[in-house]
Formats: structure tokens, sequence, C-alpha cells
């Protein structure tokens, strides 16, 4: 890892989403082809990016059986258990409409309703993620949302991996379409014969995905361009270098691109986290792209007192926060800390913990993006309607008020829509 000092953050220019015009192009295409050709042209970009041919994208209820038949033991309560904890969290997120009645006699209020119909797009590359289908889909069902879609690429086996079609069916959702990529995002967009219009696509994925959701942004909602995940630990002599070593490295073997970062006023400690951790990666299936993020995006940041540490992670405001330290500076430092997507506080709130089970989302701001966007939540699938009844009253006491303003804009049938009322 490399060590470094707070006024060095330029690493971070390192992971903006830094794309290539010809990445962008041929995202363009895609779009504009599945638009044109619908199904004809998501079967020809399945073959060519999936190495799949398939000619119907839905997923089969044999399909949904066979996975349960191959999934590990005890693997489909924990889904269950997770989902019931997720469930538990978001049900609370749930906004209530309001109405009151003002002194005049009017009504004001706020109608809350869900949308019609999200997709939700579940990652399924380089690695498959179960877990990403309870986050996605289980705010929108607490939202009241009526169609859930799933979509995630094949695999070479020509489905979409077990975990995930064990956990959208745990938690009835029946719409998963074998689609991944760019052209998963314009056939939700647009539709296709086969595959509905969404109002709003949410989900993490790679580039392809990210590009393409900010392309149909305008026809759609999106939900944000999550981008590779991010763990900051800040941590002080207390803690215990092998957990977070552990910690770190949780979120490096994401991506190549993923950010693991120690901000602690602890030299020893920052020795001794670097040296648990190449003990560590040895261990790890995915050692090489841990390695690489590592190498790239670790970082020990040593400063000199605990707030200027709060300070760094304000300016990092990264996905995930870790504080770890002595007890007496807990509440200290929480109150330090302003902007991070999810904060775990204590030496046995790991990362994981929220990944899977804990209840909340882990569908984050990423990239500094948590200093002015929150978690996937209920709200990410609601609308507010403004609801207004004038009485009689309200509008002959307000009326030259009202039609003044209008006239002060120019807008004659303004003021005359008000004035109507008053001959009668
Ligand atoms: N933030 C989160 O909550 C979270 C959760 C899980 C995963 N992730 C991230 O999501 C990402 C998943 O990426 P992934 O690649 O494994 O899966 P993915 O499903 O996002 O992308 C796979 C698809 O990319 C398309 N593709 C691949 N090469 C292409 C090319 N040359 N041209 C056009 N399209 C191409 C294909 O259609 C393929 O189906 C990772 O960065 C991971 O870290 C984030
Ligand atoms: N940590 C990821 C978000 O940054 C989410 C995830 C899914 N599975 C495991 N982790
Ligand atoms: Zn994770």
């Amino acid at each position: 890892m490399e060590w470094i000092k707070n006024q060095e953050l330029k690493f971070l220019n390192k992971r903006k989403l830094n794309v290539s015009s010809e990445r962008e192009k041929a995202v363009r295409e895609i779009i504009a082809n599945v638009k044109k050709s619908g199904d004809a042209a998501l079967r020809e970009y399945t073959i060519k990016f999936d190495n799949v041919i398939l000619e119907d994208f839905k997923v089969t209820k044999e399909e949904i059986d066979s996975a349960y038949h191959q999934a590990p033991k005890g693997i489909v309560d924990i889904i269950k258990e997770a989902a019931a904890n997720i469930k538990a969290f978001h049900e609370k997120q749930k906004p209530e409409s309001w109405l009151e009645v003002q002194p005049d006699g009017s009504i004001l209020g706020q109608r809350v309703t869900p949308l019609d119909a999200v997709g939700v797009y579940v990652p399924g590359g380089t690695a498959a993620y179960p877990s990403s289908v309870l986050m996605g889909a289980i705010p929108a069902l607490a939202a009241g949302v009526e169609k859930v879609v799933i979509v995630s690429p094949p695999q070479e086996n020509g489905t979409i991996a077990d975990g995930v079609l064990i956990a959208a069916n745990e938690i009835g959702l029946t719409d998963i379409y074998k689609v991944g990529g760019a052209q998963a995002i314009a056939a939700l967009a647009y539709g296709t014969e086969t595959m509905p219009k969404v109002d709003k696509i949410v989900g993490p994925g790679n580039q392809y995905v990210a590009l393409a959701k900010r392309e149909v942004f305008g026809t759609v909602d999106i939900d944000s361009l999550a981008g590779p995940s991010e763990i900051v630990v800040l941590a002080d002599d207390s803690a215990e270098p092998n957990w977070i070593a552990a910690d770190l490295l949780s979120q490096a073997e994401h991506d190549p691109m993923s950010m693991a970062v120690l901000v602690t006023p602890s030299e020893a400690l920052g020795k001794a986290v670097e040296s648990e951790m190449s003990n560590l990666l040895s261990m790890l299936p995915r050692k090489e792209i841990a390695e690489r993020s590592i190498k790239d995006f670790g970082k020990i940041i040593l400063v000199e007192h605990l707030e200027d540490g709060a300070e760094i992670v304000n300016q990092l405001a990264p996905e995930h926060l870790e504080i770890m330290v002595e007890q007496k500076a807990e509440e200290r430092i929480l109150k330090a800390i302003k902007h991070a997507g999810a904060i775990f506080i204590g030496s046995y709130s790991t990362e994981p913990v929220g990944d899977y089970f804990a209840g909340p989302n882990h569908i984050i701001p990423t990239n500094g993006t948590a200093k002015f966007g929150s978690p996937l939540s209920v709200e990410s699938f609601i609308k507010r309607s403004s609801m207004i009844r004038y009485s009689r009253e309200a509008l002959i006491e307000n009326a030259a008020k009202i039609a003044g303003f209008a006239r002060y804009e120019g807008l004659e049938a303004h003021a005359r829509a008000i004035e109507a009322r008053l001959k009668r």
C-alpha cells in the first residue's frame, strides 16, 4: 500500500469515469440498434458479448427450479433471512401522504405514489451478485411498485447464475430476463417485442452499463452511475490490524479500480495493517483483482489527529466508512463526519455485514458522490404529487395578489383565470 499525506488526494482523479469516445460511440450504437430492431438486436449482442445463442430471453420456471436443485445446502435460508432484514429496514423508509386543512378552508398536501414499473440491473459478467437482486428490488417492492423486472447477463450455460434466480424468486419476482450490458439497459428504456419498457432503471454494472444508463436518462429515470466499490477505514491504535486488512480487501476484491484506504494517526497501525494484508492477499481466489486494486488505489493516509482524519474522510466522501477508534473518541469523530454513504461504527461492524445482511442498502453513491447522493431507498421508487383544493374564500382573499403577480410576469391569461372566478 502506498503511504500518502492528506494533500496528496490527487489519486482520486484516476478513478473518475474515464471514458473513451469509442466506448461511448459503441454504447450509443447498441442503444440505437435495440431501439430499432428490438429482440433481434438483443440476440445479436448476446452472441457477440456473452457468447450465448438465445431465442427467448425470459427465464422459465424450469430454470428457476433447476437453480434450487443446484443450490448449496443452507443458502436458501440465508437468502430468506437477509431478504427479511432488508425488507424490515426499507419498510421504515416509507414516506406518508399528507393533507392539511388551512384556516381559510383550503386543503394543501402531498400525495406519495410509487412508480409503475422499474428495472433492476444485476451484474453478471465477472461475478454474480444475488445480494444485489435483494438490494435493488426490495426497496421498489416496499414502495409499492407493481412491476419489478430483473435483467442480468446469461452465463456460459445459457441462463442466469443460480443465486440471482433464487434471490429473485424468494422475493416473488418472475419477470427475469437473460440480457446484460448496454443492450439490457436499452431494452428496459424502450421495450422490445418480449421485454417491457420501464420508468426507472437501477443497479450497478460495468462501464458499458453505466454509460448506457447515462445515455437513456431522460427517457427513463436512473438511480446513479455506480462506480467500483470503495472503503475507507478511520482507525487509531485501539483497532485490530488483521480485521482492518480483511475489511480493506473485502472491497478491493470487487474490481481492479476499487479503492481501499486506511486513515490513521498511528504509523504503527499502518505498518501492521500492511503486513497483515500481504498474508491475507495470498489466500484470495480473486487475488489478482485485489492486488491490482491495492497497488493503484490502496492507500494509508497518515494524519496528526483523528479529527484531521475525519476531514480527509469528508473530502473522500466514500461509499463505505468504517470507524474503529477507542470508545471515548467515537462520538466526537462521528460528529465530525459529514460525507459517507454508509457508516459502520465499531470493530464488529465490518463492511460485509452491510453488503449482505444487516438491512441497509448496499447500492451506495461512489466516487465522491456521497457528498450529494444517498443509498438506494424506498424514496428512489416513489414520486410526490402536490395537492391543492382552494376554497372560494381563499381565492377571493388572495385574487388581487395572484393576478398582480401574473401581470408582473406579463401573463394576462393567468390573471384572468383568477378573476373569472370572482364574477360569480
Ligand atoms: N456498487 C455495487 O453495489 C456493486 C455491486 C456489485 C457489483 N458492482 C460492480 O459492478 C461491476 C460488474 O461488472 P461486470 O463486467 O462483472 O458485469 P456486468 O453485468 O456489469 O457487465 C457484463 C456485460 O458487459 C457487456 N460487455 C462486456 N464487454 C463488452 C464490450 N466489449 N462491448 C460492449 N459490451 C460489453 C456484456 O453485455 C456483458 O453482458 C463491477 O465493477 C463491480 O464492482 C457494484
Ligand atoms: N460491496 C458492494 C458494493 O460496493 C456490494 C456487494 C455485493 N456483494 C458483495 N458486495
Ligand atoms: Zn462488497
